[in-house]
């Protein structure tokens, strides 16, 4: 039996605010396949001849109103998170991104450098998607073919569902909500392009986003990010016995004008307050760590555009980032696996 260890996988982000930077992570980003998913020569003239003329300016921007003086959040938050790992496993543990200079491919090698053979793949999100989950496994095989022939790999599961996350989560948004007087929740996931549901279904034939779909037991639900949302959402509304009428799910982050999965967050912010919704809490369990995508679309512009459109009082509930309970709960599935 070979020496064991574990490799956790975050997105990544840019290595500072500089325009520059913030090019080449987008670059390596938006050029993936799995993200921008149409023909090379389609995808090179796209992302290369206009969206990185000008999505890089307006995205330093943003990434300036977050970054904090150790860095960007997410891989701050996410440093943390490994650090506390590390110190409750007696294994190796590494963590790489899929995209920029902390790549997968330096944390193999740090886990290679410790005589692993045996590695845990955990991508940190929650549910699957061709452009999160997926892209993180291909890029894993990638590199084990490549440049670790040695080395074999378990990957965990999405974990959009599991009993322990659904608490954990449940437990967390409670605990925010302690004096907060809200008369509604907002589970706000990234958006994927409806492409990609419709690509990911290995039925060929069962998602149609036609609102039902994801309610009917298929085999189309282990890559459906659409039915997996609306699972957490379910799960931690179970667990906190919420209230029909006081929560609801919608999609945020969209880019380029193909239809994505709607409800569309922006759309919903502005409705809410004439719908009687004064006081919000908007949760984003797509993201385990605070980024972005959370502390600026969300807490700032989103929070800005509920306001503006009369809503009273706003409040993001962050990510799960490195909660002791949520380290626990992470200790004990590689501890399974583990054994
Ligand atoms: C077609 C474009 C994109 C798809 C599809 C997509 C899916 C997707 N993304 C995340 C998680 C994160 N995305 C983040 C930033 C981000 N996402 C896109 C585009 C797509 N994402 C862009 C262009 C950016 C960069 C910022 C910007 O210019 O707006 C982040 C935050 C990174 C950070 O450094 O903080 C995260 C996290 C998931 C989970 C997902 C599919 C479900
Ligand atoms: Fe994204
Ligand atoms: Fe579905």
């Amino acid at each position: 039996m070979g020496k064991k260890g574990v490799l956790l996988v975050n997105l990544g982000s840019p290595d500072s605010t500089e325009v520059k930077d913030v090019r080449r992570y987008l670059d390596e980003f938006l050029m993936d396949e799995r993200v921008i998913d149409i023909p090379y020569w389609k995808r090179f003239l796209l992302i290369k001849g206009i969206i990185l003329n000008v999505r890089p300016k307006k995205s330093a921007e943003a990434y300036k109103k977050i970054w904090w003086k150790e860095g960007s959040p997410l891989v701050v938050i996410s440093e943390r998170f490994t650090k506390k790992i590390r110190d409750k496993i007696d294994l190796p543990v590494a963590l790489g991104m899929r995209y920029g200079s902390m790549s997968m491919e330096k944390a193999f090698r740090e886990l290679q450098e410790q005589n692993v053979t045996d590695v845990y793949l955990v991508p940190l999100y929650p549910h699957y998607a061709m452009s999160s989950f997926e892209t993180v496994v291909e890029k894993a095989k990638e590199l084990l073919e490549d440049s670790f022939k040695e080395m074999q790999m378990d990957v965990m599961a999405p974990f959009y569902d599991k009993p322990d996350y659904i608490k954990v989560m449940a437990q967390h948004l409670s605990k925010e909500l302690e004096g907060f007087d809200y008369d509604h929740i907002l589970f706000s996931y990234h958006g994927i392009p409806e492409r990609h549901i419709y690509k990911g279904d290995p039925t060929g034939s069962h998602c149609k986003l036609n609102g039902t779909c994801c309610e009917i037991k298929s085999e189309a639900h282990k890559t459906c990010y659409r039915h997996q949302c609306f699972e957490t959402t379910k799960g931690v509304v179970k667990e906190l016995g919420l209230k029909e009428g006081t929560y609801r799910n919608s999609f945020q982050s969209r880019l380029l004008k193909d239809p994505w999965l709607r409800p569309y967050t922006d759309h919903e912010l502005e409705a809410m307050p004439e719908q009687g919704i004064k006081k919000l809490a908007v949760i984003t369990p797509a993201f385990v760590s605070d980024c972005l995508e959370t502390l600026e679309e969300i807490a700032m512009e989103g929070k800005s555009e509920f306001l503006s459109f009369g809503g009273e009082d706003f409040k993001h509930i962050s990510c799960l980032n490195d909660d002791d309970a949520w380290v626990e709960v992470m200790v004990d599935w590689i501890e399974k696996w583990k054994s």
